[in-house]
């Protein structure tokens, strides 16, 4: 039985089973496969429009692919609204910052784990209302690990508009990380980064990554190639909705199809729009 099988690979935390997802006659995604290990940096690379944030969305259920399945943890979710997939612990940044711009640093990563979980300021004070004592000192405690793991301690009470975007771009990370996710997808994180906080922001990636304290599994879609092979466990490379290939950096690094779109050979690098 096909759900009994996914339970048993007990090492691997997301799996996408041919998934297609369409626009109209577009196929973004067209048969995908991939498999994420549990304790892995898994990165999806490929040119402009490949579907790498089309594959994004469908694992944590912004959209619903018209075919194939997607397993969290053994448990298929196809069906499962973003909000209920965030309770499970998929948390997600976004390719354009999303955040509260007129509130502070501390609220906006506050937030963060009632607006993955889908739930109102109203409803955020009955869940205040009806919980331990304890619970509430274990979620400030987290928010004071996540303000000193991405060092903003001094921004702490800045509103967010006022910051460069270097530093929002770290806000945002904050938030994601407020839901304690055990995956955490990473929308173009090093976008828009000048070189220092690029290498900062991998930093950060890798501790989230290895530190025994967070030991969050992340899916990173990324332009940077020299991050990409420096930090990731697997890269899939997509193009065009289909699977190039899928494996350690240097085994997609020494491969043929590869090496040729980084050429600047056209296959790879022509975009459909
Ligand atoms: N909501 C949508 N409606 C129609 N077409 C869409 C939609 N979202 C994505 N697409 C199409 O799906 C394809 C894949 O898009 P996607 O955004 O996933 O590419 P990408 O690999 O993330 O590219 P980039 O690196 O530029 O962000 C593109 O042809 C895009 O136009």
């Amino acid at each position: 039985m096909v759900h009994a099988a996914k339970s048993k690979a007990k090492d691997v935390l997301l799996e996408l089973e041919d998934v297609h997802m369409y626009f109209g006659r577009v196929a973004a995604l067209a048969g995908v496969n991939l498999r994420v290990r549990k304790g892995e940096i898994h990165s999806i690379i490929g040119p402009n429009g490949a579907g790498k944030t089309v594959m994004m969305n469908c694992i944590n259920g912004l959209y619903k692919p018209q075919r194939g399945s997607i397993f969290f943890d053994g448990q298929r979710v196809n069906g499962f609204a973003p909000s209920k997939r965030a309770r499970l612990g998929i948390a997600r940044t976004f390719q354009k910052i999303e955040l509260f711009g007129g509130m502070t640093v501390l609220d906006n990563i506050r937030l963060g784990r009632h607006i993955h979980m889908n739930s109102g300021i109203f409803s955020g004070g009955m869940w205040i209302g009806k919980t331990k004592r304890e619970e509430i000192e274990s979620r400030q405690f987290i928010e004071e690990e996540i303000i000193d793991l991405l060092e903003i301690e001094s921004i702490r009470h800045k509103t967010v508009n006022m910051l460069p975007y270097g530093l929002q771009k770290r806000v945002e990370l904050g938030r994601a990380l407020a839901l304690q996710p055990r995956l955490l997808l990473l929308d173009e994180p090093l976008a828009g980064l000048n070189l220092e906080e690029v290498e900062d922001m991998a930093r950060f990636i890798l501790d989230i990554n290895e530190e025994e304290r967070w030991k969050v599994t992340c899916i990173l879609v990324e332009h940077d190639m020299g991050v990409v092979m420096d930090i990731s466990h697997s890269v899939f490379v997509l193009n065009f909705g289909h699977k190039i290939v899928d494996g350690p950096p240097e085994e997609v690094q020494a491969n043929p199809e590869v090496v040729k779109a980084y050429l600047g050979e056209e296959d790879m690098y022509t975009t459909r729009r």
